[in-house]
């Protein structure tokens, strides 16, 4: 997951881009990238930092323009170079930029088809720079010296029917407008809304509802699978749908833990989600023992928090905060490499131990992944005087990689990987580990309201919904992606953009 924004305005919006990133930038943590557009002439300011490291004053008197695109990273593939920042940039046709959240699955494929027929050069190892070649491409070859909202439908269409995997996209035509689209399956959330100033109306497209609320844009409602949106550079905006058979899967992983709980996606409000996810736990708990002893129910902060919450109440246990968070350290997960991630679980969270003390404490997370948390977590409850440590996880065990956008590429490290759920319990200490149902987190997501057909699940099923995933590429990307070859191809590509000493 990366976050994305785009905005066209009736004065600078530079610092409304900003502003949207560091609401998106739970989303990524290692590169951040703003480029605006002005009197037909680029301004870019990306690299490697969170959000408020990147942008100095002075990069950002420099972003001027009514319209920009924006993008916070955390590399699903090639490296973590600055060189792979987003946004990205082609010449032709017409200066076009891109920020992409998801993954692409062929892109090996795309990467020999652009050298070798489209006779294209791309010069890092990003999948991104990739589908903007291709998108670049399907523009350049209908010929039009002034682009329309028909030849940016044609485009994307041809996107749609050459590129595999996740995408949510926007992208911007210098001199014409802003484009957003999603791919065909709606893996990655993409919405966007508008907002009324004295000058006119202005619009702006995002990966998550919250950044519109916070900036006083109205949700207008998210893109549907395959469709794309153009707002023209004066303001007119376009929608249509690009794809021949869509069909909605979003990401569910994103309701369990990429996604703010403000915010709301494909019309479910994450928050609400949350909730149910917690009272689903409690029913199974109660199902599996229905004489439980836990005296009190702690959440770790802070993505489990809702959940937690929901779960106690319904137990009728006390929900303690046994946990205080470091709020200067950023989120665990998506850092890069197993090092820095298990360094940072002591940094980050420290035990309030009277909330322990002889006590039967019932930890609740929002999902098990590598169990860097959940390990340290429990051993840091025992040394503060817990009788019993038992856990939950509201989400169920993550058992297969990745391949949209979230970086669990390699299934071996997994910990509940061909692992039952005693055997996850041994290994990280916990005396009674309860994993939520996958039929409860489908129910609990789509909730009562909402008609979602289905769900990408594929870290806790192993189905795949773009239908292009077998046993090869899986091993491909393992090898390639595990953390040893992680930190390899970082160390060789750590400067691969055109040298410029
Ligand atoms: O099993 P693991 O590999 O440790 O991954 C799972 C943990 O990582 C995430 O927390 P994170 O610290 O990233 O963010 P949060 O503060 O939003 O909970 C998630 O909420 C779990 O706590
Ligand atoms: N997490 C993402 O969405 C990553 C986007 C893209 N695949 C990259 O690695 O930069
Ligand atoms: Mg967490």
């Amino acid at each position: 997951m990366c976050g994305i924004v785009g905005i066209v305005g009736k004065s600078g919006v530079n610092q409304a881009l900003y502003d949207a990133l560091t609401v998106l930038q739970h989303r990524g943590q290692d590169a951040a990238g703003i480029v605006t557009s002005h009197d037909g002439r680029l301004f870019l300011r990306k690299d490697n930092g969170l959000v408020r490291d990147v942008f100095q004053q002075r990069h950002m008197q420099r972003l001027v323009g009514n319209m920009g695109i924006g993008h916070i990273r955390y590399p699903t593939a090639g490296s973590s170079s600055s060189a792979e920042a987003q946004p990205f940039y082609v010449n032709s046709p017409y200066g076009i930029t891109l920020a992409h959240n998801g993954n692409l699955t062929n892109v090996s494929q795309l990467a020999k088809e652009i050298y070798e027929s489209d006779l294209r050069h791309v010069n890092t190892s990003s999948d991104s720079e990739v589908l903007l070649n291709v998108f670049a491409h399907e523009l350049a070859v209908q010929g039009k010296l002034q682009p329309t909202e028909e030849e940016v439908f044609t485009a994307v269409a041809k996107v749609h029917e050459r590129c595999r995997g996740g995408y949510a996209v926007v992208a911007m035509i210098t001199g014409y407008g802003l484009v957003g689209f999603r791919d065909p399956h709606a893996i990655r959330p993409i919405v966007f809304g508008q907002r009324h100033t004295e000058q006119g109306v202005e619009y702006m497209i995002a990966s998550e509802s919250v950044a519109l609320d916070v900036l006083g844009f109205s949700l207008i409602r998210d893109l549907a699978p395959g469709e794309a949106v153009y707002i023209t550079s004066d303001g007119r905006l376009h929608t249509r749908q690009c794809a021949v058979d869509p069909k909605v899967s979003p990401c569910i992983f994103e309701h369990v833990y990429l996604a703010r709980s403000d915010s709301f996606m494909d019309g479910v409000s994450i928050y609400k989600a949350r909730l149910r996810m917690g009272e689903k736990l409690a029913d199974k708990i109660l199902r599996e023992r229905p004489e439980h002893d836990i005296d009190v129910v702690i959440p770790i902060p802070d993505t489990s928090r809702t959940a937690a919450l929901e779960l106690a109440n319904k137990l009728g246990v006390k929900f303690r905060e046994g946990f205080v968070k470091n709020r200067y350290i950023g989120r665990t997960f998506i850092m890069p490499g197993q090092a820095a991630r298990k360094k940072s679980v002591r940094q980050k969270l420290n035990a309030i131990d009277l909330e322990f003390r002889g006590k039967n404490v019932m930890l609740v997370d929002d999902s098990i992944v590598r169990g860097t948390t959940c390990k340290q977590i429990i051993q840091m409850a025992r040394e503060a005087g817990a009788r019993k440590v038992y856990f939950c996880s509201a989400a169920p065990a993550v058992r297969y990689p990745n391949v949209y956008g979230i970086d669990m590429p390699s299934a071996h490290e997994l910990i509940a990987h061909n692992r039952s759920t005693e055997e996850v319990a041994e290994l990280i200490g916990a005396d009674w580990l309860v994993y939520q149902d996958l039929p409860d987190l489908i129910d609990a997501v789509a909730g009562p309201k909402v008609k979602i057909d289905s769900f990408d699940c594929a870290v806790f099923d192993g189905k795949y919904v773009t239908g292009d995933i077998d046993e090869a590429y899986l091993d491909r990307i393992e090898r390639a992606r595990n953390d040893a070859s992680k930190a390899k191809t970082n160390a060789v590509s750590a400067i691969i953009d055109l040298y410029n000493d």
